[in-house]
């Protein structure tokens, strides 16, 4: 018997509408959901298909209100018996961010894979067809099954915890740093090589969270001459800070000495701007223990788990365990 999938769309390039044949000039999130399906019919062959349309929008409208509602939508589909998994269509800017969040407050373990394309539906050679495709594949396979929040881009199978957009321009545009991906998609079958370590979904805390609206952390991109007013005046509109800092979490010493400062108040982790490596405690940068280090997260998936974190805690080593947990 088919697999009941269903296909929550949220907008992005998949749904990107521009002059025909072209694949610059565009729109993202103008094609409803039923469109796209429509324009690959192989689709049906797969599993039957249920779509919605939560939004369509460009990625970069994505809010935590959004989130939220599609977290709970999801979520409402783990106890249907009637659904076996569920794909995400999202734009490729913000997807990482999305799935990390899902990742982490799903509370079942039925497959969900977010795919996006970086391609407009109208282009000449649309690459959001085959992402659809294989997504649906890999939501509809049993070993999607407690994998965590999955991604699938050009034949790749990523996680939702560590994908990264490392392109802006290529179809190839995702990567997942120093880990490698998942495995790879041949059509609709699907070749896993590994699964992630990490609690997700079901098992994570935030699963069972009662989370009405996120607590706000804003993120301070270290470069060079960084004055120290970017992260006072940061620090009084946020419930938490993230710093991107340079090499392996780092900044100036002037940077040093107001986050010593700010850390009596607020929460403030530690990241990197770097795109692979890790980030650990710093006995220079932060001799006082003042911060928290983020480890292999990104600073914009450093943030959505102080968001969590905050959310269900304000005491500073609880919230070091979660991100030497997460
Ligand atoms: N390729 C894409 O989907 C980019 C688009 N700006 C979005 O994120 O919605």
């Amino acid at each position: 018997m088919k697999k009941h999938i269903i296909i929550i769309a949220t907008g992005g390039t998949i749904a990107g509408s521009g002059e025909a044949g072209k694949a610059a000039d565009y729109q993202a999130g103008r094609i409803d959901v039923s469109e796209i399906v429509r324009s690959v019919p192989a689709i049906s062959h797969l599993a039957e298909l249920t779509t919605i349309q939560l939004c369509n929008i460009d990625s970069n409208d994505m809010t935590e209100d959004t989130w939220l509602r599609l977290r709970d939508q999801i979520n409402a589909f783990g106890s249907d018996p009637d659904v076996d998994g569920i794909v995400v269509t999202h734009g490729t800017d913000t997807l990482e961010e999305t799935a990390f969040f899902l990742n982490l407050t799903v509370n079942h373990r039925k497959p969900v894979v977010l795919t996006g394309s970086m391609r407009p539906a109208t282009a000449a050679s649309a690459d959001g067809p085959m992402n659809l495709y294989q997504a649906v594949a890999l939501a509809a396979s049993e070993e999607a099954v407690n994998a965590g929040v999955l991604a699938v881009f050009s034949d790749t199978i990523y996680s939702g915890r560590d994908i990264q957009k490392i392109n802006s321009y290529k179809t190839d545009a995702f990567e997942i740093g120093d880990f490698g991906c998942l495995g790879y998609m041949r059509d609709d079958q699907v070749y896993f090589l590994s699964k992630t370590d990490k609690p997700h979904t079901a098992d994570s805390i935030f699963a069972q969270a009662e989370l009405s609206a996120l607590p706000k952390v804003a993120i301070a991109y270290y470069h060079c001459g960084a004055d120290r007013q970017t992260l006072e005046l940061l620090s009084e509109r946020c419930d938490g800070l993230v710093i991107a800092g340079s090499g392996s979490g780092n900044y100036s010493s002037e940077w040093k000495e107001t986050i010593h400062r700010l850390a009596e108040t607020k929460i403030i982790v530690r990241s990197s701007r770097v795109l692979q490596g890790i980030v650990f405690d710093s006995p220079f940068f932060d001799p006082g223990h003042d911060t928290i280090p983020s480890y292999t997260l990104s600073p914009q998936k450093a943030r959505i788990l102080l968001m969590l974190a905050l959310s269900v805690t304000g005491e500073r080593e609880q919230i070091r365990t979660i991100f030497e947990t997460y």
